[in-house]
């Protein structure tokens, strides 16, 4: 990228992309949302009519409310977490990108759900001249339900273009030196600063044991992660342990469950945990909602004496070096 970061005289555009997140935590602007976001056919895979009639039938008459409640418990007065953490690691990217290069580089953030959506982000970029995309969705593990949706969109927009742009996709960094040494020293940092527990849980948001059946390989890239992050830490056998929270719905999801875990782990002994949910590019409702506030009283009222949430990279130094590292290679 030169200049005005073209290559082979192509303007650049770097879009990253994550989930999406309510307009308002209010139960309309959250039904607006879990009803787009829950009709993806890549994300419940259940035939189209029988599953409208149970989301709309029952669970966008109860959820929205529940879910709701658990948006105000984090909201800020910016709006949602995800959203206000994902603009600034945007501008971090910006700004990481344009030190390198010596120049303005257009990096932009669009949302799967809601807004700023992909199409309409893809649009104004094309408005503005770009030729060449990098889309970079902020899921370090692929899982069809996450990344693979990303695509979809971002082919459907072009889809209605005669001109089609270079497009390079970023399909998952879960295994990227940079990304470990960002999460471990993410754990070391908070260790220093707040003192160590002695027990690690990696949370990663759950999935479908039918996604893995069916080819994610998203299992393993939680496992490989994991493994990475514990060699770097040199952490012994029992110092640590993999889980899955975020389970939606009665089926079988990967195993095992963080909430189960919470429940036994002071009977075996440990009473005093750190949780670390590489799985998540920023703080959001899983982490600040979930993990620590609700399933921290899990651990409490099962006899946890200790219990703390290492932050997410977020729009941190390290993350920001991370993405654009991936996006100087993939351009
Ligand atoms: C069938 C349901 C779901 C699948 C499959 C799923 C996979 C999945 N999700 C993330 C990341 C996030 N999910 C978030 C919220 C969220 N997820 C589901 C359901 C499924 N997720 C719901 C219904 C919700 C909404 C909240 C609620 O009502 O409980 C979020 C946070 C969004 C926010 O606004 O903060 C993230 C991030 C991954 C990585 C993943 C597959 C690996
Ligand atoms: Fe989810
Ligand atoms: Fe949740």
């Amino acid at each position: 990228m030169t200049a005005s970061d073209n290559i082979q005289g192509r303007r650049c555009a770097v879009l990253l992309v994550n989930l999406g997140t309510p307009a308002a935590p209010t139960p309309a602007a959250v039904r607006k949302y879990l009803a787009e976001f829950l009709m993806d056919p890549r994300v419940v895979e259940i035939p189209r009519p029988v599953w409208w009639l149970i989301l709309h039938g029952i669970i966008l008459r109860v959820r929205p409310r529940k879910s709701a409640h658990a948006y105000a418990s984090i909201w800020t007065p910016e709006g949602s977490p995800l959203l206000v953490y994902s603009r600034k690691l945007t501008d971090a990217v910006r700004r990481e990108l344009a030190e390198r290069l010596g120049a303005e580089v257009v990096v932009e953030l669009a949302m799967r759900y809601g807004q700023p959506s992909i199409a309409g982000q893809l649009e104004a970029l094309r408005a503005q001249g770009c030729e060449r995309f990098l889309v970079l969705p902020l899921y370090p593990q692929y899982a069809a339900s996450t990344t693979a949706t990303a695509f979809d969109a971002v082919a459907d927009t072009f889809k209605r273009w005669r001109a089609v742009p270079e497009l390079r996709f970023v399909r998952d960094y879960h295994d990227h030196p940079r990304y470990i040494a960002a999460v471990a020293d993410s754990i070391e940092r908070h260790w220093r600063e707040h003192g160590r527990s002695g027990f690690l849980l990696f949370s990663f948001h759950g999935l479908p044991e039918r996604s893995r059946e069916l080819g994610d390989p998203y299992d393993q890239h939680c496992q490989t992660t994991t493994r990475l992050i514990v060699e770097r830490l040199g952490l012994q056998e029992g110092a640590w342990q993999l889980v899955f929270q975020s389970r939606f719905g009665p089926a079988k999801w990967l195993q095992p469950y963080c909430v189960e875990v919470l429940k036994e782990l002071p009977s075996r002994g440990v009473k005093a945990v750190d949780v670390v949910c590489p799985g998540f590019a920023v703080d959001c409702l899983e982490t600040l909602e979930e993990i620590a506030i609700t399933n921290k009283e899990v651990f409490m009222q099962a006899g946890g004496e200790s219990y703390r949430m290492i932050p997410a990279l977020n729009d941190g130094p390290e993350h920001a070096k991370l993405l654009a590292d991936i996006a100087m290679a993939a351009l």
